[in-house]
């Protein structure tokens, strides 16, 4: 499979922006791709200048690695935690102690070990209504967006990452469900009918509204994915991913099916 490793060396919004078109970097191993991020997500947060780096995190078993990299000592004291708001894709609707919360995966990987500022961290808020909580979420998005509508040309977010399940999902956007249809809201409420917990997902919007849209896929587990998404399947919620800037996918050669 063909990988095209330029745009991703000097990123610079020419890559396709869906996930047909989009570049692709395959790396030897899952670890190869956690360090690949690890230094590509350093370089573009310290080369915003114009304001803050805004990252909207993953979930799930993948980046763990990449958020250990960046609590180490090699990235510890380089990385612009100061100048990065840290946003969640999507979240569990469960208590922060919870060990299906994504936010308690990244505390406890990243968050805890380096000086980031505790304004500039934003877990998806987990009590009372889901609903009433997705609406919150957004109303902080948009104090850092500094707007309540999204403006073609001035991204919401600087980079979203993305994982991929074997269903197709991505954020918390499963199949079947009525947020694969939301328009105009950037936070939304998913109850699946194939996995557990109710969630709260960015939106298709939200995440359009992106400088880069990184996918991180490793082992051979996510290639039968990967290949119905990369071919288009409009069945996958992943197949609907877009951005308004530059879509990567990063995986290993087990997911790239090499
Ligand atoms: O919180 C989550 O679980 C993410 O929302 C989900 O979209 C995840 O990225 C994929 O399910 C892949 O998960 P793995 O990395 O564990 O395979």
């Amino acid at each position: 499979m063909e990988s095209r490793n330029s745009c991703w060396e000097k990123p610079d919004m020419t890559a396709g922006h869906d996930v047909k078109t989009g570049a692709m970097v395959v790396l030897p191993d899952a670890e190869a791709v956690a360090q690949h991020m690890a230094k590509w997500l350093t370089a573009q947060a310290l080369a915003k200048k114009d304001g803050p780096f805004v990252l909207a995190l993953s979930g799930g078993s993948t980046p763990r690695r990449l958020y250990q990299i960046l609590a180490s000592a090699e990235y510890r004291d380089r990385f612009p935690w100061a100048n990065t708001q840290f946003f969640f894709g999507d979240e569990r609707f469960v208590p922060e102690s919870d060990a299906a919360s994504n936010y308690n995966m990244v505390e406890t990987e990243m968050l805890a070990y380096v000086k980031v500022p505790p304004a500039n961290v934003h877990p998806m808020p987990t009590s009372g209504e889901p609903v009433q909580a997705a609406a919150q979420y957004q109303a902080e998005l948009e104090a850092v967006y500094g707007g309540k509508t999204l403006e073609p040309g001035r991204p919401l977010f600087d980079v979203v990452m993305l994982g991929l399940g074997d269903n197709g999902h991505t954020a918390s956007l499963f199949p079947r469900q009525p947020v694969l249809e939301e328009k105009k809201l950037w936070v939304s409420t998913c109850v699946p009918d194939d996995a557990p917990h109710t969630r709260l997902t960015l939106t298709y919007p939200a995440i359009h509204s992106s400088r880069h849209v990184v996918f991180m896929l490793a082992g051979a587990g996510k290639h039968e994915a990967f290949a119905r998404v990369r071919a288009g399947d409009p069945a996958e919620p992943a197949s609907h991913i877009t951005t308004e800037g530059e879509l990567i996918w990063l995986m290993d050669k087990a997911a790239a099916g090499q």
